[in-house]
């Protein structure tokens, strides 16, 4: 590949719509002027109830490395920026502060997932790249857990990088996976920089590469101590499992036979009789492994045919977020600093109402009964508000108003952590060990009727009364001014 110019920055990774805006921001002089804007995404996808937050290192990582590079500036010198706003762009470093909630955390449509204080222009600049990571991997880590809900405390593997979109997809799916729930991939890579545990089988290619399947199991035995044996090279029950059991019979002692992989023809069926003769041989701890196109769909309908599947290997359907390629999360501004200095609130107004945004700064908080320990629904409130304080807090619909509850006996757990405060980091990321394990928690907040794969219910995200009347007001006064004009 020839390179015109070095890829060494992500500064140009953004739309140039972002730059032409900040171009204008700086002309203007209003550049500087303290804007606050809210990720969250409207819609939860494949139909689940809840979505598993992920992307908050690689935000970091982008935020804190965020400059634009000489061949950055040399690049949009060619495009005809002016020499004034490149030396401005070449200065610019992300000076703001970012809150969040961490990695592995359940997160719902219509709340504030992600929020970015900073000067206008850099909070401009930035949107691409963050809604980039956000959607991804939150798209991922939610259908790692889905598929995870499914397959319950049995092997999930991910398999996916040879089908994923491209390289990056691979690698920071990898990583999206294992937060979700599963228990390894098979991306090296992935395993070396984010010290993720890495497992692997072998291909038909290996079993056609010798004699026979027979040599082609010894010889994989040679070498490695773990052995998984692919059995449906030529014919699964006839050829693949008897050689399986007569290898790890001859190497009893000198091997560690794991079991043998499935990755053809009907899983059901193939993986009972398998499961019979791996029994009978007296190899009842061999583990069965699938794959071939799996999902959570017909994980599903073979646990329902009780096939006798022990380790489920996920490719193609997980990486690509097949049934649903992308997540909507939205960027929008909810709070501008005035030609005075005060921060006001903004909105944008759209003829639907569930898609007006909600203005102002807010927290976001999770509101867990101190009976059951269960999650009553997620509150959103004004910066200035402490749903703690409430002896009765009453949580509504905020579109369907009559809809509400009052909550007694309750815990308010702010969601969202100060991540990056004037341009330093502030908080330390766990492992991606520790993430997964948080998302297993705080699925434990949730009524299973949330979790269930096929319609579950609408886990409640509520507005305060405060926040709502706000919005209201809001809404309100662009009207008149609108029919003013
Ligand atoms: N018992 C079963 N019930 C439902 N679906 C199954 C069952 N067994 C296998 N499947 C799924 O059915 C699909 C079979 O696809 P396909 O016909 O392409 O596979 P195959 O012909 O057996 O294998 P390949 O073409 O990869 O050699 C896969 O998605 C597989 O996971
Ligand atoms: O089916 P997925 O969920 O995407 O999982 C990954 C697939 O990749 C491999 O097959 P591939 O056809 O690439 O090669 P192989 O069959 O020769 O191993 C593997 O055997 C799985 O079937
Ligand atoms: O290790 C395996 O079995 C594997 C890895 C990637 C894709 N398919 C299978």
């Amino acid at each position: 590949m020839r390179e015109m110019y070095q890829d060494d920055s992500l500064a140009l990774h953004t739309d140039l719509y972002q730059i032409n805006m900040a171009e204008c921001y700086w002309a203007d002089g209003i550049h500087n002027r303290k804007a606050v804007f809210e990720i969250f995404f409207r819609k939860l996808p494949f139909g689940n109830g809840y979505a598993i937050f992920a992307g908050l290192e690689r935000m970091i990582d982008y935020l804190q490395n965020f400059r634009f590079s000489e061949t950055d500036l040399a690049y949009l010198k060619s495009l005809g920026y002016n020499d004034e706003f490149l030396d401005y762009l070449k200065s610019l470093r992300f000076t703001g502060s970012l809150y969040s909630v961490v990695e592995g955390e359940v997160v719902f449509a219509n709340e504030p997932i992600v929020r970015v204080e900073a000067p206008l222009a850099e909070a401009q600049l930035v949107e691409t790249a963050l809604l980039n990571i956000v959607n991804f991997q939150t798209l991922i880590a939610t259908k790692a857990s889905r598929i995870k809900q499914i397959i319950k405390d049995e092997v999930a593997a991910e398999f996916g990088t040879r089908r994923a979109q491209e390289m990056d997809a691979a690698l920071w799916g990898a990583r999206a996976a294992i937060i979700g729930g599963f228990d390894s991939t098979s991306n090296v890579r992935a395993g070396k920089l984010f010290n993720i545990p890495v497992s692997g089988t072998h291909a038909h290619s290996f079993v056609q590469a010798y004699k026979d399947e027979y040599e082609a199991f010894k010889a994989y035995a040679r070498r490695h101590k773990d052995c998984i044996f692919l059995v449906d090279t030529y014919n699964t029950l006839k050829s693949g499992v008897p050689n399986a059991i007569r290898v790890a019979k001859e190497l009893e002692g000198q091997i560690n036979f794991v079991g043998i992989r499935l990755d053809s023809g009907d899983i059901a069926f193939l993986s009972k009789e398998a499961r019979r003769m791996l029994d009978e041989a007296g190899f009842t701890d061999a583990k069965i492994f699938a794959s071939n196109d799996l999902d959570e769909y017909t994980i599903l309908n073979l646990k329902a045919q009780d096939a006798k599947v022990d380790c489920w290997g996920i490719g193609t359907k997980l990486i690509t977020a097949y049934d649903q390629p992308a997540l909507g999360a939205v960027y929008k501004l909810v709070a501008f600093e005035n030609e005075q200095g005060e921060m006001e609130d903004t909105l944008k107004i759209t003829s639907n109402v569930e898609k007006v945004t909600t203005p102002g700064l807010k927290r976001v908080y999770r509101i867990v009964n101190k009976e059951n320990g269960k999650a009553e629904g997620d509150y959103i409130a004004m910066a200035d508000e402490n749903p703690q304080e409430e002896k009765r807090l009453k949580m509504f619909h905020p579109v369907h108003t009559f809809i509400s509850k009052f909550v007694t006996n309750f815990e308010a757990r702010e969601l969202h952590r100060k991540i990056i405060d004037e341009g330093e980091i502030v908080y330390e990321s766990p492992s991606v060990i520790e993430m997964r394990e948080y998302a297993k928690e705080s699925l434990e907040l949730l009524w299973e009727e949330y979790k269930r794969s096929l319609n579950p219910e609408v886990y409640p995200v509520d507005l305060s009364q405060k926040c709502w009347d706000n919005k209201m007001r809001r809404i309100q006064e662009i009207r008149e001014a609108v029919e003013k004009m």
